[in-house]
């Protein structure tokens, strides 16, 4: 059987032959913890010649239980399956999640995967996982479900950082507050954004500082502010130092919108609107502020520009 790298349900992967390895969980980010859990599964399908399978859940469970204040998630489910497949993942099982699958109860919830996915041979959590109807499941409860039906239970020790567990909730923290060195400790990797260059109003050009703008949104807003930043071009693998500012530009928007990433390179670049590109964020800067004159504006990007020169290592 083709192993489908996605899936919407698992009768997608009803078909299948070869032992079924799946690690659960809803992995916004994919942070440190999150690749302990999925790396386990990863490599025991390996050694089995099985497949690798992740259950997520889309729309996040928040969404269902206090839709007036869903959880504002790190990265689009689209980002979230590339990053668990780049860890080996087989297949990204993107269940919705709905009244009826979160009435199952925790007892049951075990029983309801073999059903659905006959070659599940084993599944992998952290610790701290809960689930089924009220959160009333946990580890003891899949083990107990888990020898009743032959099935393997493997729940990887809670991974931490400065001596406190690594969560997603976290990580949003650190990315509100701005504090993106924290974040890219907790994440293990540096926070992302990608998109295609869109023109921008041309006022950087004038005051020589000409900018790369991204209209990024994530549901989880880094703080506004200017930071140091690598970019390159999407595909490419050389990246370069530049300044960004992620905000709304109160000094020449009046009514500001959407916010938006601009990134000024360090040094020139020939990248236009179209192309697409990969910034990784590094160090927070300062806040974004309303300067009284574009004048000012001027001089503080200046500054903000020495201060990255002197972070490029
Ligand atoms: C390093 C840097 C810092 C910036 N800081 C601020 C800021 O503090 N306040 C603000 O209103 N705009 C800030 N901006 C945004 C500028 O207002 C914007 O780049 C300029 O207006 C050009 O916009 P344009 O690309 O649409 O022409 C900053 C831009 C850069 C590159
Ligand atoms: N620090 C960690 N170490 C090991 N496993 C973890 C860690 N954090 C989460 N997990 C496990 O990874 C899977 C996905 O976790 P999930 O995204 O639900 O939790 P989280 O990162 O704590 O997110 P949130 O803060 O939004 O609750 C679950 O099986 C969970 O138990």
């Amino acid at each position: 059987m083709n192993i489908p790298s996605s899936a919407e349900n698992f009768q997608a992967l009803s078909g299948l032959k070869s032992e079924l390895h799946l690690a659960i969980g809803v992995f916004d980010g994919v942070h440190l913890g999150h690749k302990a859990v999925v790396e386990s599964a990863v490599f025991s399908a390996q050694r089995s010649k099985g497949v690798s399978a992740v259950l997520t859940f889309d729309p996040h469970p928040s969404q269902l239980f206090r839709p007036e204040n869903p959880t504002r998630l790190i990265m689009p489910i689209e980002t979230k399956a590339t990053m668990l497949h780049a860890i080996g993942v087989d297949c990204v099982i993107c269940k919705k999640f709905d009244r009826e699958f979160a009435a199952i109860l925790a007892e049951n919830f075990l029983a309801h995967l073999k059903e659905q996915l006959p070659t599940l041979k084993s599944i992998y959590v952290g610790e701290n996982f809960r689930f089924g109807q009220k959160r009333a499941g946990d580890v003891a409860t899949l083990i107990a479900s888990g020898r009743e039906l032959g099935l393997g239970v493997f729940s990887a020790e809670r991974i931490k950082h400065n001596g406190e567990p690594i969560s997603s909730t976290r990580i949003r923290a650190e990315l509100e507050a701005g504090r993106i060195r924290e974040a890219n400790d907790l994440l293990g990797y540096n926070y992302t954004s990608s998109g295609k260059i869109v023109s921008g109003a041309k006022l950087g050009r004038k005051i020589g500082f000409p900018t790369m703008n991204l209209p990024w949104q994530p549901e989880c807003l880094p703080r506004f502010g200017v930071y140091f930043v690598y970019f390159r071009q999407s595909g490419e693998k050389t990246w370069a130092p530049a300044v960004a500012n992620y905000g709304v530009k109160p000094t020449v928007d009046a009514n500001p919108s959407e916010p938006t990433l601009e990134v000024h390179a360090l040094d020139p670049v020939e990248l236009q609107p179209g192309d697409a590109i990969d910034v990784a964020w590094l160090k927070f800067i300062r806040p974004e502020q309303k300067f009284d004159s574009v004048g000012e504006l001027k001089a503080q990007i200046a500054q903000d520009c020495e201060t990255a020169r002197s972070l490029v290592s």
